[in-house]
């Protein structure tokens, strides 16, 4: 295998501008690894291979020819199967969109072509990022590097997977309450969840639109401030996008990895971590707090007591927006159409077909609660309910962010569990992210950076910031990863057991 897949991002970006390797050779090589172990790891949904071979070849001829590019330029990247992409199948991991193939590219997806990023293909996912194991994909499970029989976190388990396995150095995930922090937690990978508005949401397929938000999954901070930075800032074409211009991620990073800590208070919330979490993952959390303070970080514990809330809420506001979002997969626009067996072609025949054919059981439980949630006489008691309570989590935050700079958590209360362990238990699964999701009722931001290993599977630390100043996290998340980087004598992933290479 060659060692262009086992740089990070940023390595990769020097050799290519100190003309030591091409572009084309780095994607090359990529193509290689994913050839060779995906088969086993299935983290790709389409390979877009000539496509990015020819990305790559341009990106060499502009270098060649003197032209100033974009630091990543050339560096290649994989995109959640959730993201459009012109050109490319793009499903969000459901029957629904077989074979359609999107006429425009998502705000994030033009600035990574711009930038000369050779996109190498769409990962797997649980359909419509519903899920935490992405064994709710209609495409097959996706399997942890780590361990082949265990789950790669989801909804975006096929992101993290591919980079966790040197299939690719980023990658595009998108977090709703957990989906970028927690299978970047479970397979030793680095995620952020962005401030909300700080990335452009068009051209995501929505799931709940005032919690989704797209980030970048890495194998080290500095990578994923790299990514944060070329696709963050101001979308006019999203309504929700913040003006203000992103702070400085990439410049926090490299402050950050000195390791030094001095003055800057870490909140441990108390409502995060306690029982009902892994001992291992606790464990790992506290020798981390220490390793910080050691580096000169205070720390405090925080309040937070309507923390306790944010899952119910979550699951009230989350497919009440899906349900709406979703009810424009109706067979008459995009993707699947399935007409009724027998009886007269109605439109609302042909759409209950499409439906009941085209969309997963995941997916169905959620249309059907959102749509109770918000049918009149419940509004108020459900979704009129849960809107409070985000506005108490809100409100907490806002009181613990007084207190200290960063809040800090476990980012999953386990390790990577046995594929079909959780499938038929949908609050075991929810349960994934209740340390993720009041983040999202928040708008803030938050990283998952590889905290150690409990029975060999990886653990994530998990720090949180306020809204708009998504520079904390790669500060603390930079010195965290260097402190323990010592420790370990290099990388977490290092001591990932090798895939076999079969092709
Ligand atoms: N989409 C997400 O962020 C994941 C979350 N586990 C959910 O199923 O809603």
């Amino acid at each position: 295998m060659s060692d262009l897949t086992r740089l990070s991002a940023a390595a990769l970006a020097d050799r290519l501008s100190a003309g030591e390797a091409s572009s084309v050779e780095a994607t090359r090589a990529h193509l290689d690894r994913i050839a060779a172990v995906d088969g086993a790891v299935h983290a790709f949904l389409h390979v877009s291979a000539d496509d990015a071979l020819a990305t790559a070849a341009d990106v060499d001829a502009r270098r060649a020819a003197g032209e100033q590019l974009h630091p990543l330029a050339g560096v290649p990247i994989a995109v959640k199967d959730v993201v459009v992409t012109k050109g490319l199948p793009t499903t969000a991991g459901s029957r629904i969109l077989e074979g359609w193939v999107p006429p425009y590219d998502a705000t994030l997806v033009e600035r990574i072509k711009a930038a000369g990023l050779p996109i190498l293909g769409k990962t797997n996912m649980d359909e419509f990022a519903m899920g935490s194991s992405t064994e709710h994909s209609a495409f097959g499970d996706t399997h942890n590097p780590w361990d082949l029989d265990r789950i790669p976190g989801g909804s975006g388990g096929g992101s993290a997977a591919a980079v966790a396995a040197y299939e690719a150095p980023l990658a595009i995930g998108t977090d709703t309450g957990g989906s970028i922090r927690q299978p970047a937690a479970v397979t030793g990978t680095v995620g952020t969840k962005p401030t909300y508005g700080g990335v452009s949401r068009y051209g995501l397929i929505a799931m709940a639109s005032s919690l989704d938000q797209a980030g970048p999954v890495t194998r080290t901070v500095l990578d994923a401030a790299l990514l944060h930075a070329l696709i963050g800032g101001h979308d006019p074409r999203d309504s929700t996008s913040l003006p203000d211009p992103l702070p400085d991620v990439v410049g926090a990073a490299r402050l950050g990895a000195s390791g030094d800590l001095t003055g800057v208070r870490l909140g441990v919330v108390r409502e995060l971590g306690g029982d009902g979490y892994q001992p291992g993952v606790r464990a790992r959390f506290e020798e981390s707090l220490e390793v910080l303070q050691a580096a000169g970080a205070e720390v405090v514990e925080v309040s937070c007591p309507n923390f306790q809330y944010a899952l119910a809420a979550y699951y009230l506001i989350m497919p009440s927006e899906a349900s709406s979002n979703l009810a424009k997969f109706d067979g008459m626009r995009f993707g699947l159409r399935v007409e009724p067996a027998d009886g007269p072609v109605t439109a609302e025949r042909v759409m209950a077909a499409t439906r009941g054919r085209g969309f997963g059981d995941e997916v169905k439980r959620r249309v059907i609660l959102g749509t109770y949630a918000l049918s009149a006489g419940y509004y108020d008691a459900y979704y009129g309910s849960a809107q409070k309570v985000r506005t108490l989590v809100q409100r907490d935050f806002a009181a613990a962010f007084e207190q200290a700079d960063v809040l800090v958590s476990p980012t999953a209360p386990t390790t990577a569990f046995r594929l079909g362990e959780k499938l038929d238990d949908p609050m075991a699964m929810y349960l994934n992210d209740v340390a993720t999701i009041p983040a999202n009722l928040a708008g803030v931001p938050g990283i998952s950076v590889p905290n150690g290993l409990d029975g060999g599977l990886p653990t994530g630390f998990q720090v949180l910031a306020p809204a708009k100043a998504d520079d904390r996290l790669y500060r603390v998340g930079a010195a965290l990863e260097a402190l323990l980087e010592a420790r370990w004598g290099g990388p977490l992933l290092a001591s990932a057991p090798e895939l076999e290479e079969t092709r």
